[in-house]
Order: structure tokens, then C-alpha cells, then sequence
């Protein structure tokens, strides 16, 4: 087949944009600099023809997959490594840092990926500067490959009840890693089933029979030569999996294994020779590792969904079906309006979550120099909006990956549009680092805890202190601020009647604990509401700051999108904004048709938006999102590929069929 350079459906929208997209690539890359320097390394990673598959990856077995996906972890490794990029260390958006380019290579992740997401940064966040020197080198050049081994058979979110110890042998100065159950053993850790060698272990620790609770403790599980596992060590994979099939998660036993004390990551907390335990300053910065990897999720799941939407966009627009008028062709179904709304605020959440997500890696950025000095007062408020924009983030992206494959109908379920891949990467982040209950419900602690501070005069953090403003009944107001206000209305409406029932069911006698498990469906509303102000909130002070230096042309583009996402989210939420607001029908009425305009407004520029996200076909893997929008075509290459298509007739015709149509069964 020969092609033309780009399909005329999408050369027609690229001439209707109205803005520079390289200006806006810039921005999203926070910076014309690192555009580059991401471009520079996908040039070098995607020259490298290893990195290619000759068959796609579903049409290979589950071994052969992880084999595979080794064998390209290796290569990639070694070309990253040439290219300087340091990895484990992690920036502010997934482009930076070059996760998007790693993991285009794996459409569904690579057995390295705990070793780069959080073995090392767990060395250099919870090792004291000794191990760090000796550990982290050791990582980075690959002689160890590690991984993350938390969560249990019995316990992920509950860490207080992980089951696996380590108890402290003073005479020999070492600890004894033991699972004393079924449940005890570790399960889910990444690469940990046949590609780790070491890990780092979060283990219950005891001294002398006393428990001093979770600490993180490096362990060799595999043999650095022969890589068969060392004695006591029972390790294994846990089998297929929604998404990740290639990341090799795995489950781990121990039968009392000896370490070196020293093995202890010993930056916070410390057991001496003689078996003194030193507390750490705040027991929760054993956690650290989690509140780091919540921070950087808001931006991956901006991500995915990003590149859910550039496939969907680029699709609806060289795809043509039905009639909107009985004498004109069939129109791209981009045109119909029911498709706008399913994908244009794909692309303003996007951008919420991207340019919040760059937000929340500097207010962490910011903690991790105070903590440097000993001054943990940002805690609270980081781990409350880690938890929470970890939560939203998730869960409004993943919806909306899944709205982009339907929206591209059947071809949107073709595993070769990479659509149904980049749904299972997706919902994977609303269930790993903290399921997103469990995350709402901690945030709706921090939340009860400030508003009850608050009430006895204390101040609130700042994302929280318009909880201070007397909630006065005002009229409704359309403008950004206005909608803004009405939403931290909500938020202290749902907040101040969980409070109130959780006063009311301790006075009828219910328990503390009682009292917040019935009112817990309440509370994960006001933690919901209190992260919708949040992402409100910044959104639009982040565009305006930006506002002040692009060009006229982008600024107007971005207001537009901080105005869909405004609109929509009023429209979506309008229950509780007539419960706790003065909206009335009438507002109602004028936003939907406010809504309808910022359709009509952004249609001309949905490509130019989407080109701006500048994915390169390779990251993106889809027959239906490529640059040159020639999405039949490649649907049939891909198709081709099917090892079914090698001969015309299966042998299991002349076995089964034939003789079930002869009646000779
Ligand atoms: C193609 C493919 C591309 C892919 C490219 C991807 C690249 C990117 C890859 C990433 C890959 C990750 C892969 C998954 C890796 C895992 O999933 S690792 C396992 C993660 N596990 C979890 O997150 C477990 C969730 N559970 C928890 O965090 C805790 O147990 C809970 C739920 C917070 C409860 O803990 P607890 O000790 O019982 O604490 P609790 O009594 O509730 O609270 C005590 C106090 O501590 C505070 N606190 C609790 N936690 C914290 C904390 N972390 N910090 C500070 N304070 C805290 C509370 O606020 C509370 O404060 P006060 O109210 O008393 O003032
Ligand atoms: C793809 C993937 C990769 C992973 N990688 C790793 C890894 O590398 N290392 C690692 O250590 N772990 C890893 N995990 C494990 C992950 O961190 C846990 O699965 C996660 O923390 C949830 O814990 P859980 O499975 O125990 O869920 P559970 O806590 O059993 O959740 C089940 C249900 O119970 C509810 N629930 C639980 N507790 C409460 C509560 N207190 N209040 C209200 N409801 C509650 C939840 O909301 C949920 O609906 C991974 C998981 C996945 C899916």
C-alpha cells in the first residue's frame, strides 16, 4: 500500500488551529529545554531497531511476553544509560523524567519498573548517607535490580497488620526475616517473580520480643551469579493480570533468612549492635517512599490520559459515519456534538491534572528540603493532597481512557489502538500505592482533624483555609471565581454535615470508630469535594500565571479549556451545588448553553490541542491515533500480523470442523 503523507481530514484540521503548538508542547514540557532534551532522547531510544517488536506483543504467550519484555529492558537500559538519563530519580512530569518513552516500548510495563519507580528511590530516601553511597550506585549500574515488597497475601492496605517480622539477633548482629503464615507472604511487588535479585522489604521489626513497628530492610533474594533463589527464599510469579502481564509481580516467603544489621535502611530509624532502637523524628517517615510515588501519579494518570485522547481525537477526525444532513456527505463523527463532550474534556482534564501535578511535585520538592532540616509541618497537608489528588486524578482519568475507547466504537476495542492497554495502566493507579477508599477516607481524617482544630481557633493550611469564610448565602455567579467559590461551598457543606453526624452518632452512643464507619460514605464525599476545590483552584491560577507569558493566541485557548472543565465539572455536580449554592434552573440553563459554545469554540483547534501533547507514533502503539491518520490502513497491517493469517486454512479444520460437518465426530 502506498500512503499519502497525512490523511486530508487531519491536514484540514491542522489548518483551521489557531494557535503555535509548539508553544503549548513547550509549556507542557515546562520548558522549551526539556521539549528538547525529551525529543533528543526519543531519537535515540526509538532509533535502536531491538526495540522493536516483529510480532505484536498479544500474539506472543505470557513467557514468551516476559522474555521479550527482558530482553528490551536491557537494551533500553543501555541506551538510557547512554544517553545520561538518570533514572530513580524522579521530576515533575513522566515526560521528564522519560517514563513515557521507557514504557512506550512496553505496552504493558517492564519487569524493571519497581527497580527505576521504587527500589531506588526508596535507597535514596529512607538509606542513611553510608548505604546510599553503597546501595544506589550499585542499583543504578544494574548490579542489583530490586524491587518494592510491601504488600502481603493478607494485608495492602492495613500496613500495621503486614505479618512478616524481622527480628533482631544481637549475638550476630542480624535480622531474622521470617513469614509465619500463608498471609504473611509478600505478593503483587513488581519484577519481583524472576527478575529481582534484591529488595527492599517493609517488615514488622522486633527487638528482645518488643515490636517497633514497619521498617524497610534491603534483602538479596537470588543468588548474583546463578540468580536461583537463596536458601529460606521461596519466590515466585502471581500469574496474569488485568494489565502489567509483563512487569513479573511477584510473591515472596521467607524461613528465617539472615541479614547484616546494616541492611536496615537506617536514615530515620536506627537498631544499634546491641540492639538499641533509635526512633525516627516522625514515625511516618517510613512511609515516605508512598507519598512520593501518590505525588507522581497525579501526573502519570494526566498522562494516559493525554495519550488515550490524542488516539480518540485523531481518530474522530479521519473517521466518517452517519448523517447529520440528508444531502452531504458523512460528516467525521468529530462533528457530532455528543462526540465533542465524550472527548474535549478528556483534553481540559488533562491539563488540570498536568499543570496541578506540576504543583504538587514542587510543594513536595519544598517539604523534602524542610524535612533535610528536621521541619516536618508540610506533612499533614502533603500527605492529605497526595492521598486525595492521587485519588481524583486516578479515577476521573481512567473514566475517561475508558470514554475514549468507546468512543472510537469497535476499533477503539482493538487491542492493536492500544486503547483497552492504556485502560488497564490506568485503573491499576486507582487500586496500587493506597486504593482510592482508603485513600479518600485518609484524607477525610486530615480534613475532620483541621476543621475541628479550626473550630477551637487554630489556622488552617492553606488549601484549607477557606473553611475560615462564613458560609453566606450569595447569589450565583457564572464567572470562574464564581463557580470556584460555589465549589469550596460544597466542600464546606459536605464537610461540616459529616462532622455533624459523626457528633450525633457518638452522642446516640456509637463509638469514635463506629461513628466515622456510618458516616464514612459521607466523609469520602467531603474529601472528594474538598480535592475538586483543590484542582479548581490551582487549574486556574496555574493558567493564569502562565497566562501572563504566552502569546495571546495560546492564553485564549487555555482559558478556554479552564472554562470547559469549569462548566462541566457545574453541570456534573449540579446536585450538590443546588444543595449547598444559590444555583437556580435559570443558571442551569445559561451553562449548558455556555457549555455548547465552548464546544463549538475549541472543535477548530481539538487537533492542534492534541498534537501539542506531542506523542510520536511509537509512544502512542495505535493503529487508530497516528500523526498521519491512516488508520485503516495500519488496522490492516496490524491485522495481517496475526499468526492465523500465516495459512489460508487452519489445520483444526481438517481435525474438528470437517468431521463435525461430515458427521463423523
Ligand atoms: C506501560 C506501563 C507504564 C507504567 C509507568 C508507571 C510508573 C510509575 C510506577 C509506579 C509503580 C507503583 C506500583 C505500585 C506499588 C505499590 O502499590 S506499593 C504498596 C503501596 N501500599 C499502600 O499504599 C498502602 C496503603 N495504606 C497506607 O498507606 C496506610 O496503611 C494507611 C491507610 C494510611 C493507614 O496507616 P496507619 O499507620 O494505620 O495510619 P492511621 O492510623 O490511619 O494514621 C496515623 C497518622 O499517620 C498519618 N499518615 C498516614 N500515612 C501517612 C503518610 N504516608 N505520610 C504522612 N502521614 C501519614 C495519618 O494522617 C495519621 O495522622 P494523625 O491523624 O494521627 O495526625
Ligand atoms: C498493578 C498493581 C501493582 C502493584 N505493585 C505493588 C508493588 O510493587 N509492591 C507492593 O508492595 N504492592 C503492590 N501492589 C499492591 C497494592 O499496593 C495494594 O493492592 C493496594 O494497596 C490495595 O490493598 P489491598 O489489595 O490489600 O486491598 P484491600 O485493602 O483488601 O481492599 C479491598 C476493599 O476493601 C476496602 N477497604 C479496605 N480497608 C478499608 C478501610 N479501612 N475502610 C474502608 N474500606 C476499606 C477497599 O476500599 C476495597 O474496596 C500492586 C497492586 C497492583 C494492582
Amino acid at each position: 500500500m502506498t500512503l499519502k503523507k497525512v490523511n486530508p481530514d487531519l491536514e484540514k484540521e491542522r489548518s483551521t488551529c489557531t494557535f503555535n503548538i509548539e508553544e503549548l508542547t513547550n509549556l507542557l514540557d515546562t520548558g522549551a529545554h526539556c521539549t528538547a532534551e525529551r525529543r533528543a532522547v526519543e531519537d535515540k531510544v526509538f532509533s535502536v531497531k531491538e526495540l522493536k517488536d516483529e510480532i505484536p506483543d498479544e500474539f506472543l504467550s505470557h513467557k514468551e511476553r516476559y522474555e521479550n519484555a527482558i530482553r528490551k529492558s536491557v537494551f533500553l537500559h543501555k541506551v538510557l544509560q547512554e544517553t545520561g538519563v538518570k533514572r530513580g530519580v524522579y521530576n515533575r512530569s513522566d515526560k521528564s523524567d522519560f517514563r513515557t518513552t521507557y514504557y512506550s516500548i512496553f505496552k504493558d510495563g517492564s519487569p524493571f519498573m519497581l527497580q527505576y519507580s521504587m527500589f531506588v528511590p526508596t535507597i535514596l530516601g529512607q538509606g542513611d548517607s553510608e548505604q546510599v553511597e553503597l546501595w544506589y550506585k550499585r542499583a543504578l549500574n544494574m548490579e542489583i535490580i530490586g524491587t518494592y515488597a510491601q504488600t502481603e497475601l493478607g494485608h495492602g492496605t492495613f500496613i500495621r497488620g503486614l505479618e512478616t517480622e524481622a527480628v533482631y539477633d544481637e549475638k550476630t548482629e542480624e535480622f531474622i526475616l521470617n513469614s509465619p503464615s500463608l498471609s504473611s507472604y509478600k505478593w503483587w511487588p513488581g519484577g519481583l517473580g524472576h527478575t529481582t535479585n534484591y529488595c527492599i522489604v517493609m517488615a514488622q521489626l522486633k527487638i528482645k520480643g518488643k515490636p517497633y513497628g514497619m521498617q524497610p530492610f534491603i534483602v538479596q533474594i537470588r543468588d548474583e551469579e546463578t540468580h536461583m533463589p537463596l536458601p529460606g527464599v521461596k519466590v515466585g510469579e502471581i500469574g496474569a493480570k488485568l494489565a502489567f502481564n509483563t512487569v513479573n509481580n511477584g510473591f515472596l516467603g521467607f524461613e528465617h533468612v539472615r541479614i547484616p544489621r546494616r541492611h536496615m535502611l537506617m536514615r530515620f530509624s536506627q537498631v544499634s549492635k546491641d540492639g538499641k532502637f533509635t526512633s525516627s523524628a516522625n514515625p511516618k517517615l517510613a512511609y515516605g517512599t508512598m507519598v512520593m510515588v501518590r505525588v507522581t501519579i497525579v501526573n502519570s494518570a494526566a498522562t494516559y490520559l493525554s495519550r488515550a485522547v490524542t488516539i480518540a481525537i485523531r481518530y474522530s477526525a479521519v473517521r466518517h459515519q452517519s448523517k447529520l444532513k440528508q444531502n452531504e456527505p458523512e460528516p467525521q463523527i468529530l462533528d457530532y456534538v455528543t462526540q465533542q463532550h465524550k472527548l474535549f474534556i478528556g483534553i481540559a482534564t488533562s491539563h488540570a491534572y498536568m499543570f496541578c501535578s506540576y504543583w504538587l511535585w514542587d510543594v513536595y520538592v519544598m517539604y523534602q528540603k524542610e524535612q533535610n532540616v528536621g521541619n516536618f509541618d508540610r506533612l499533614p497537608e502533603l500527605h492529605a493532597l497526595a492521598c486525595c489528588l492521587k485519588v481524583i486524578s486516578s479515577s476521573d482519568c481512567t473514566g475517561l481512557v475508558e470514554k475514549c475507547r468507546m468512543s472510537c466504537g469497535g476499533h477503539g476495542f482493538m487491542m492493536s489502538s492500544n486503547l483497552p492497554q492504556l485502560y488497564g495502566i490506568s485503573t491499576a493507579t486507582c487500586t496500587y500505592e493506597g486504593e482510592n477508599t482508603v485513600m479518600l477516607l485518609q484524607t477525610a481524617r486530615a480534613l475532620v482533624k483541621a476543621w475541628e482544630l479550626g473550630s477551637r481557633g487554630r489556622p488552617f493550611s492553606p488549601t484549607m483555609s477557606y473553611f475560615a469564610e462564613k458560609n453566606v448565602p450569595s447569589k450565583w455567579d457564572s464567572s470562574l471565581e464564581g463557580i470556584l467559590n460555589a465549589f469550596q461551598k460544597v466542600s464546606i457543606g459536605k464537610l461540616s454535615s459529616s462532622v455533624s453526624s459523626l457528633q450525633e452518632y457518638t452522642k446516640s452512643g456509637l463509638s469514635a470508630e463506629d461513628a466515622w464507619n456510618k458516616a464514612s460514605v459521607q466523609l469520602i464525599g467531603a474529601a472528594e469535594a474538598w480535592g475538586r476545590a483543590v484542582v479548581l483552584s490551582i487549574y486556574k491560577s496555574e493558567i493564569e500565571r502562565y497566562g501572563q507569558t504566552v502569546s495571546p493566541a495560546l492564553k485564549s485557548v487555555l482559558f478556554d479549556l479552564v472554562e470547559l472543565y469549569y462548566v462541566h465539572l457545574t453541570l456534573e455536580k449540579m446536585g450538590d451545588l443546588l444543595l449547598y449554592t444559590q444555583l437556580s434552573e435559570k443558571d442551569v440553563v445559561s451553562l449548558r448553553k455556555k457549555y455548547e459554545d465552548l464546544l463549538e469554540k475549541i472543535r477548530p483547534n481539538a487537533i492542534g490541542l492534541v498534537d501539542a501533547f506531542d506523542y510520536r507514533d511509537e509512544v502512542l502503539n495505535s493503529t487508530l491515533g497516528s500523526y498521519d491518520g491512516f488508520a485503516y490502513e495500519r488496522l490492516m497491517t496490524e491485522a495481517m500480523k496475526s499468526p492465523l493469517n500465516a495459512e489460508p486454512v487452519n489445520q483444526s479444520f481438517h481435525k474438528y470442523i470437517k468431521p463435525l460437518m461430515k458427521g463423523k465426530l
